[in-house]
């Protein structure tokens, strides 16, 4: 009989918090869109009326009495995050953020990762061992010592085509800066000697910082992370948010909320420092000098995103649909998924102290922050980011509806009456002898009510799923046998039965669910699964991802998404077995198959090969106005000119300017051949902005290409002519 993991998913609703930055430092652009636009499938006044109608209804009735009487104001100090805390555990697989109720000393339950301050260990990686050449499998590691199983991860992790857990990177040609080792096993460089010398001076705020997030989160005593912090506090040095606060805080929280999430040293470090490439005296070299290549890719990654993401800002972009799915492709494939986890935190504390800027670009950031960065975080299953983006997203763009429903919410979603129902559940299967892998129960957040509510036209009374129980069994009889055992425990919601595993849906998905009622007024739904199962639904095809976003175009996103999550995964299952008393048998739901190959008969495996076949996706800023373009694998500059040329006389696709400051330019640098090849993510500047305005003779210049068509200099595609 297997020892049960129970993980509690909670979804913390959005705390709201007061300060704010990299919201401010993105104020270019003089039309913010100012319209509250609602995110939602379907945001119809009809709708409206329906969840105001189904609010009233719900609140009308005297059996929904509070169970919990909590003002609206104390919704964050309810769902505060406790994942720093002692008691917090793993969320499981999909699960992304939460956190666990505390254990009754009396009950028999194992916490997943009771010794542990992460909630999610899913980065905390053996950066420092070196590569074990010879098993390559997670699964044949998942049975090995501690030791030996650090060795495997790490020799699994750099083959699995780079990584999103830390690892030091294998030395390329790259000749080692001053005072990197390329040698060095444990890191890729050596930390310098000054990190070794007494801590710098600073005031005693950022002292008062450290010590807090130390006191949150040991890494925060990691050398490498103290040295981190101290560079930052230097880089942003009397810089201030819009709250006032000092700068380095919003770095310190960034960073507190990647190592709330199991993140390593170097990715802890590189979020410390993530603004200083773009707010700051510090270019990349100097953080290749001091912190290695690690630190700094992960920084400049960072910074790239950043400015896609204000020129998609500035250019409204995201509301385009097509344009806002090409964006979500291109920060997933341009990056090191490690940066864009980055940029999430960043984003995700930015939203959390919104407060501070004006209700336009609260606006303004909502939207963006909905479009592209809540799809992201669901991409990559952090799930608990995702929740909280929504519904501060929700705040913002839909404030009155998010009012009252978080008014009325408060009292409904409730903690204990989750906890006894676990633990109702798992006595009912333990006398009747049924072994479980993992059962676990969540609340549905603030924002996925709303959504459901819009969708379906529902009132809140008819949502059955605001709180849900998923059990993890064995067998196919198992879960019909659990069933019995849930309907005998408690009255079922007549018509609300499904049966998946009789009736798969088109995409796979196989589960039993069922709503019961508890205490008589409380809807549960229960969802019961065997591991096949589970897994399936989180990474095959019925992956809730892909179930709630509709269909991906394209193979090779969808490919990186599950290697992403794949990788997460194992890596979260590989470091829970580290403590294998508190979990007993603890194979519950790790994938089968290593990535980045399925096994031949594997059933999650929707295409064998990892082939990065295209498209490319490119920004194409065209007199200050920007386009996400699609091109296929191995266009040049000429392919993206000849498109626009096609549509208009201005712009010849073989004609190349004789003035390097009127070239075309990518990334910034003018092109001097206009066969160069565009990658995923290259930012292409076809007119360039007008030099100063003493220039006449080039703003003449611009005047007479425009008016005659083309370029004043002629080439074919083999380059300029003359
Ligand atoms: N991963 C995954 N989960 C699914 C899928 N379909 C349903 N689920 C889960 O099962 C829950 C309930 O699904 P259903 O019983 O089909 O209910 P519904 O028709 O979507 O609507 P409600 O009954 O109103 O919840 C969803 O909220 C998901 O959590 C799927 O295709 N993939
Ligand atoms: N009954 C349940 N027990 C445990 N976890 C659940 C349950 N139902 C959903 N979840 C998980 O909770 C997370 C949030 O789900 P959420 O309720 O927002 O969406 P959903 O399940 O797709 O519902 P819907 O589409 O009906 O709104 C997902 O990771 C989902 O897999």
């Amino acid at each position: 009989m297997s020892v049960p993991a129970i993980a509690v998913y909670t979804s913390p609703p959005g705390a709201v918090y007061t300060s704010s930055s990299e919201l401010e430092t993105s104020s270019r652009g003089s039309s913010p869109c100012a319209t509250a636009a609602s995110p939602s499938p379907a945001s119809s006044h009809r709708h409206h009326q329906a969840i105001a109608g189904g609010l009233s209804c719900l609140f009308s009735s005297p059996s929904a009495a509070p169970r919990a009487a909590v003002s609206q104001d104390d919704l964050g100090a309810l769902w505060h995050d406790r994942s720093g805390e002692p008691t917090a555990v793993a969320a499981g697989a999909g699960g992304g953020g939460g956190y666990s109720y505390p254990q009754p000393s009396s009950s028999p339950f194992k916490w997943r990762d009771m010794l542990h301050h992460s909630p999610v260990p899913l980065f905390h990686s053996p950066a420092s061992s070196p590569a074990a050449a010879a098993s390559r499998s997670p699964s044949a590691a998942s049975w090995l010592a501690g030791r030996e199983r650090e060795r495997l991860f790490s020799s699994f992790v750099r083959n699995a085509l780079g990584s999103c857990v830390d690892y030091a990177p294998v030395t390329t040609t790259t000749t080692p800066p001053l005072g990197v080792s390329a040698a060095a096993g444990e890191l890729a460089f050596e930390l310098d000697e000054h990190l070794t010398e007494a801590e710098p001076s600073c005031e005693p705020y950022a002292r008062d910082l450290l010590a807090g997030a130390q006191a949150r989160h040991r890494i925060f005593h990691d050398e490498l992370v103290v040295k981190a912090f101290f560079e930052a506090e230097r880089a942003h040095r009397g810089q201030t948010r819009a709250s006032g606060d000092p700068y380095l805080q919003h770095c310190v929280e960034t960073a507190v909320l990647l190592a709330k999430i199991g993140a390593t040293a170097t990715v802890v470090s590189a979020g410390l420092l993530h603004d200083t490439i773009d707010d700051s005296f510090m270019d990349y070299d100097q953080i290749f000098r001091m912190f290695g290549a690690g630190v700094a890719d992960l920084v400049e990654g960072v910074s790239k995103l950043s400015h896609l993401s204000k020129l998609a800002r500035d250019n409204n972009t995201a509301s385009r649909t097509v344009e806002a799915d090409r964006l979500h492709t291109m920060f997933l494939a341009m990056a090191d998924a490690r940066a864009v986890l980055i940029k999430l935190a960043d984003r995700l504390h930015n939203m959390k102290t919104i407060e501070a800027l004006p209700v336009v670009k609260q606006q303004r950031f909502a939207k963006e922050t909905m479009e592209i960065f809540v799809p992201l975080a669901n991409r990559l299953g952090i799930a608990s980011w995702k929740d909280q983006l929504e519904n501060i997203c929700f705040k913002h763009l839909n404030p009155e509806e998010h009012k009252e429903l978080s008014s009325k919410l408060v009292i409904s979603f409730d903690e204990a009456l989750l906890t006894s129902t676990l633990d109702k559940l798992d006595k009912g299967l333990r006398d009747e002898g049924i072994s479980y892998h993992n059962l676990s129960g969540r609340h549905k957040s603030l924002y996925s009510i709303y959504s459901k509510m819009l969708k379906k036209n529902l009132t809140m009374d008819d949502v059955h799923d605001i709180h849900g129980l998923r059990l993890v069994v064995d067998t196919e009889q198992d879960c019909y046998r659990a069933l019995d055992i849930v309907h005998k425990l408690w009255p079922r919601v007549a018509g609300r039965f499904k049966d998946y595993i009789l009736h798969p849906k088109m995409n796979g998905y196989r589960s039993l669910h069922t709503v019961i009622m508890c205490e008589g007024i409380h809807p549960f739904e229960v969802q019961i699964r065997t591991k096949e199962m589970h897994l399936q639904a989180e990474y095959g095809f019925a992956a809730h991802w892909r179930y709630k976003e509709g269909g991906c175009k394209h193979s090779f996103v969808l490919q990186m998404v599950e290697w992403a999550r794949w990788v997460l995964t194992w890596q979260c299952e590989a470091m829970s077995k580290e403590r294998p008393s508190a979990l007993g048998r603890s194979d519950a739901i790790r994938p089968p198959c290593p990535f980045p190959m399925h096994s031949e008969d594997c059933p999650y495996s929707y295409t064998r090969q990892c082939h990065h076949d295209g498209p490319i996706f490119v920004i194409m800023l065209e007199h200050d106005k920007m386009s996400v373009q699609e091109l296929p694998a191995n266009s040049t500059l000429v392919d993206l000119m000849e498109r626009v040329g096609a549509n208009s006389p201005r712009c010849s696709p073989y004609s190349f300017p004789l003035k390097e400051e009127l070239r075309p330019r990518v990334n910034h640098k003018p092109i001097s051949d206009p066969n160069r090849k565009l990658c995923m993510g290259d930012v292409v500047e076809l007119t360039p902005a007008l030099p100063h305005k003493s220039l006449t003779e080039y703003r003449e210049e611009i005047q007479r290409m425009y008016e005659r068509g083309g370029f004043a200099l002629a080439t074919t595609r083999d380059g300029p002519t003359s």
